[in-house]
């Protein structure tokens, strides 16, 4: 059988309330990673699995010394010839950005595989065991070598770069807008329809190895009666670069966008992102071409920022982090 490590970090999959018919007053990060193996004994007949807790959190809480530890222990345990693949759980509010993080950081083609849970372990009908037994059956696929670091949920397998998570409350939460899953999990093992094209994992040229901190970056989310003043706020904070959440096809007010066309020129690299959920930001209006600002494709906004840090331990020269963006 293959081996799969198993690492917790927290979350509703974790999670515990007084009673079974609450979904929403619980603990989180509640139960140790022992008990969620326990509960999943089939988990055996797919895998040898061992599980190790590297935090107890809710993912709304997750940070980024928290992240580098992660990355680094999955690092060790893909060195490993005898480790197959690992499956990490993870609440789902920043599963996304771990996800993808680890998919610019993560220097193997074996799987490695996220998975949360929408209710809590304690629930009636919790989703948290089909999704860890189907985490696990992924990760323990040779069919799953090379494609990067995905989320399964829901019987669905999803990118990292594309997936995002789409319902507060529901346990269909997870989708790539536009982009769609690359494949799911049927009986008991994942099915791929297609393959995303961008750089990750072992094709990846960032390396966090020796890094123990990450460059500031900060979002600015655009609205109506948007100023200058958010944006002078975050690079008085000591921000590095800025991620620009906007409106439209990348559009901000013209007040802030004085003020981070002049940070772009001065050392400080602005990313043009959208909130809109799809199409994403590839070339905009001439005025962004001409102030240099930095694309972001479809890359939501709390991506985009993951990758500009990851960016920025290399370079602030808006041009090589445009390079960057168009392959991640
Ligand atoms: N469903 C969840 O996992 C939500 C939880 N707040 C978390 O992100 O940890």
């Amino acid at each position: 059988l293959p081996t799969v490590k198993i690492i917790a970090t927290g979350g509703t999959i974790a999670g515990a309330a007084a009673s079974a018919t609450d979904t929403t007053g619980y603990d989180a990060a509640a139960v140790g990673i022992q008990t969620l193996i326990n509960a999943v004994p089939q988990m055996k007949d797919f895998a040898e699995v061992s599980g190790e807790q590297i935090a107890k959190i809710s993912s709304n809480n997750m940070d980024t010394p928290t992240l580098l530890k992660l990355a680094k222990r999955v690092n060790e345990l893909v060195a490993d010839p005898k480790v197959d693949g690992v499956v990490i759980t993870h609440g789902t509010d920043t599963i996304e950005e771990t996800a993808y993080f680890l998919n610019l950081t993560v220097k193997s083609d074996k799987p490695v595989v996220l998975v949360g849970a929408m209710r809590p372990s304690t629930a009636i009908s919790a989703d948290g065991p089909m999704n860890l037994l189907e985490a696990v059956q992924t990760a323990a696929s040779p069919k799953m070598k090379g494609q990067g670091v995905t989320i399964v949920m829901n019987d669905q397998i999803s990118a990292a770069r594309e997936t995002t998570k789409g319902n507060t409350t529901n346990v269909a939460t997870f989708s790539a807008p536009e982009m769609g899953y690359l494949g799911y999990v049927v009986n008991n093992e994942p099915v791929l329809y297609r393959a995303t094209t961008r750089r990750h994992t072992f094709q990846s040229e960032f390396d966090i190895a020796k890094l123990d901190t990450l460059p500031r970056v900060d979002i600015v989310y655009s609205h109506i009666d948007q100023d200058e003043k958010v944006v002078e706020a975050v690079l008085k904070l000591g921000a590095k670069g800025i991620v620009s959440a906007g409106t439209g096809n990348g559009s901000v007010s013209d007040r802030a966008e004085a003020v981070l066309e002049k940070a772009n020129k001065s050392g400080t690299p602005v990313v043009l992102s959208a909130h809109v959920p799809a199409g994403g930001v590839v070339k905009s209006h001439a005025q962004y071409v001409n102030a240099g600002f930095v694309f972001a494709g479809n890359l939501n906004p709390q991506k985009a920022r993951l990758l500009l840090q990851l960016a920025l331990t290399k370079t602030n020269d808006p041009k090589e982090i445009q390079r960057i963006f168009s392959e991640y």
